[in-house]
């Protein structure tokens, strides 16, 4: 895996992420294929937008349709019919937050599957091992993703497991020899020291590239700014780094201008479908009466397939019908805002006015105009 940089503005810059299945430009936003799709998209309606890599999970595609079945079926890649990059993350997030957890031992971790309530045993070399099966490009470690808040003494100890089972991963990992890549995953929790500490740690484990973990579960956004202003500068610069779960593209701005890379997120695709848009006038609730009668298009601003042909009152209509075309409308349409956002700050850090582009931005990232 290659990474070269382009262009620096201050800490921001702009790369090349080269893989066996393409190149890509970041900073860039992964959109989340959750059961191996992008919910409501075709594969190919995801690369027309725009997009070069996706998300799928471990946790979801382990437990249904099974890791062995998709390896049977050729690989994630066959299985989905995306022939791009694709990142997995490890699951650890996925078990916190989705399954009803059973515990966490040094050795692993142990829970019910929020499928069918069956009884279930990931350990970092089964994490590992799943996405070697699935044959994703990009595979993360397994890690202990720290709920929020957490008391400092759990968070300490928190991330010495989450060391051991990075290097546990490695370890597996090397002993494989497949041509797929690596990431180690950075916690800490709100605490900067332990933050350091895990850095520390985790860069010394050496990987292709490394993730902030931990962030956007709920702390306040300053501390969630605190810790990636204060951490990334420190991330190895030639190296990959992604910041696990962000974002709202006010956060994306606050963490591109410290040297994040690569962001994923369920927000653009998820409101899509609750009927939030993203326009260039700020944040949109398509459902409200207002909509009923208007005949403009959603965004004036936007050459996407949605606002060249359909109105406000059409979307609106769709949505209260809760027919099946509203969600891809709707998908279709913050999936292409969050590109074009993507390509336009690349093209700011480029020409050196990422500053320019963060203050011509936030305020309308801010608005919510009804
Ligand atoms: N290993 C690992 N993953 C994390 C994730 C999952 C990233 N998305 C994976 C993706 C794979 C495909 C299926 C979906 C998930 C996070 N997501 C968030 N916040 C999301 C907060 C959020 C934001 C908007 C809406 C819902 C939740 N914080 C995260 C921290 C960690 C972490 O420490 N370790
Ligand atoms: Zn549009």
């Amino acid at each position: 895996m290659q990474f070269k940089i382009l262009k620096k503005d201050g800490f921001a810059r702009t790369a090349l992420l080269e893989t066996k299945r393409g190149v890509i430009h970041t900073p860039a936003f992964m959109p989340v294929g959750t059961n191996g799709t992008v919910k409501a998209m075709t594969p190919e309606e995801v690369r027309d937008i725009g997009y070069e890599i996706i998300l799928s999970n471990t946790y979801h595609l382990y437990l249904r349709p099974g890791h062995e079945t998709i390896k049977e079926i050729g690989g994630i890649h066959r299985f989905i019919n995306w022939q791009g990059p694709i990142l997995t993350d490890s699951g650890g997030f996925q078990i916190y937050s989705l399954a009803s957890l059973r515990k966490i031992t040094s050795e692993g971790v142990e829970f019910r599957s929020h499928i069918d309530g069956s009884l279930h045993f990931i350990s970092p070399e089964r994490a590992i091992e799943i996405q070697i099966a699935l044959g994703s490009d990009i595979m993360m470690v397994f890690d202990e993703c720290v709920p929020y808040p957490a008391e400092k003494q759990y968070v300490e100890k928190s991330i010495k497991l989450t060391k051991d089972w990075a290097e546990r991963c490695k370890n597996y990992f090397e002993k494989q020899r497949t041509n797929q890549s690596l990431f180690g995953i950075i916690q800490g929790g709100v605490y900067d020291d332990l933050r350091e500490k895990s850095l520390e740690e985790i860069v010394k484990i050496g990987f292709d590239g490394y993730a902030i973990g931990g962030l956007s579960v709920g702390e306040p956004k300053e501390d969630m700014y605190r810790v990636v202003k204060n951490v990334t500068p420190l991330m190895p610069e030639d190296k990959p780094r992604y910041l696990m779960g962000v974002g709202d593209l006010i956060d994306v701005l606050h963490a591109v201008e410290h040297g994040i890379d690569m962001f994923d997120c369920v927000m653009p695709t998820r409101n899509a479908r609750n009927g939030t848009l993203f326009t260039s006038r700020g944040r949109i609730s398509i459902k409200r009466s207002e909509f009923k009668d208007d005949s403009t298009a959603l965004d004036p601003e936007c050459d996407c397939y949605t606002c060249r042909n359909y109105t406000k009152a059409f979307l609106r209509h769709l949505y209260m019908c809760r027919e099946i075309l509203s969600m891809r409308l709707n998908t279709i349409h913050n999936l292409y805002f969050y590109c074009k956002f993507f390509e336009k700050m690349r093209t700011a850090i480029a020409e050196g006015r990422f500053q320019d582009f963060k203050k011509e931005w936030l305020p309308v990232l801010e608005k919510n105009f009804s």
